[in-house]
């Protein structure tokens, strides 16, 4: 049987980061499919997980948790008889829930080993309060507190208390019995998404959930604290120091950016990745389409624009903007 884990956790926690360095390091005999679900309809996961891994199944311009379960399973459905992997993983974008993701899974006759919720133990405080993050704790079965690195022992602890009362709260329930449907789960800690092999090791396999949902209603995107994400393109004369200045301009309300883009002053396309304030950068081999940076946030029209207008080589696409 094809054993499957779904790996959650809000914008920027380190989901890309730890299927790249786990599956790297403890699955390097297997074969393996990865699945992403891009927030927005424009990849940047995709491009960084294709250098990485040889079979990536992009699902973009929308939610799989909201409207593209069928999309989602004739493309597991695919890979599946193209590749036959022996393990799948599915990475959801950082605003989905991963239950209804658990679901489509099952329909496919697709063992789940785990799913695994993904935590920034630096950045809790600001998104805890958000209800995908919450219902995305409640919705996993292995929860893990990363980047450790950026945190005090105590700051780690508090943080540990909170997810606890938040998994306590939003856990989900058997819509007839009222029960816990994950009673027993597990608190891992790590650096760079890097955990102990056991985690991956089978022992939480999930098969009891069949039927229950489906009456399972999740949360509407659309309301009042869902996340938008505004795409910019970039001129070409743009030069590293630029693009630092921008991150580093960047509201409060933009929470998470990333991108590639091409700069005169160094050889190759970078691509960036900034959440909540810190950002990091690594070098492409190659890129060839335009450079590009996709902001991300709550309510961000005006800031972009804003931006737009303070940083010139910014060029919004002219399509309407939605708050
Ligand atoms: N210091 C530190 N940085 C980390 C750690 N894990 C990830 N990062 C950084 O956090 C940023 C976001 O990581 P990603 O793996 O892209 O996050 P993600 O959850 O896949 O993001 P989305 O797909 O946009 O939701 C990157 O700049 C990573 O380098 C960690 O343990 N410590």
């Amino acid at each position: 049987m094809i054993q499957s884990f779904i790996i959650t956790g809000f914008l920027g926690v380190g989901k890309t980061t730890m299927l790249t360095n786990t599956v790297k390091k403890y699955f390097k005999n297997k074969k393996i499919a990865i699945v992403v679900n891009e927030f927005g309809d424009i990849g940047v996961d995709s491009k960084i997980l294709t250098n990485v891994h040889s079979e990536v199944l992009e699902i973009s311009e929308g939610c799989i948790c909201c409207k593209l379960a069928q999309e989602f399973e004739s493309g597991v459905s695919e890979i599946v008889n193209k590749y036959n992997p022996d393990i799948i993983f599915v990475e959801t974008s950082g605003a989905s829930e991963p239950f209804p993701i658990f679901l489509s899974l099952q329909n496919l006759g697709i063992s789940i080993e785990g799913i695994i919720c993904v935590v920034d133990a630096k950045n809790f405080d600001t998104y805890k309060e958000n209800s995908t993050a919450k219902y995305q704790l409640g919705g996993s079965n292995i929860i893990i507190l990363n980047k450790v690195d950026l945190v005090t022992p105590a700051e780690l602890e508090e943080v540990k208390k909170e997810v606890i009362q938040i998994k306590e709260e939003y856990n989900i329930k058997n819509n007839l019995t009222g029960e816990t449907v994950f009673n027993n789960y597990m608190i891992h800690y790590a650096e760079q998404g890097l955990v102990n092999k056991e985690v991956f090791e089978g022992v939480y396999q999930i098969d009891e959930v069949i039927g229950l949902a489906k009456d399972y209603k999740h949360l509407d995107h659309t309301g009042k604290d869902s996340i938008t994400q505004k795409v910019a393109y970039l001129k070409e004369n743009v030069r590293f120091n630029d693009i630092d200045q921008l991150l580093s301009a960047l509201p409060k309300s933009i929470y998470r950016t990333k991108g590639i883009v091409k700069v005169t002053d160094v050889p190759n396309p970078i691509f960036i990745n900034y959440s909540f304030g810190d950002a990091s950068y690594e070098e492409l081999p190659e890129y060839k389409e335009k450079s590009l940076l996709i902001f991300i946030g709550e309510s961000i029209a005006d800031d972009v624009k804003l931006l737009s207008q303070k940083f010139p080589f910014l060029i919004l696409p002219q399509f309407s903007i939605n708050k």
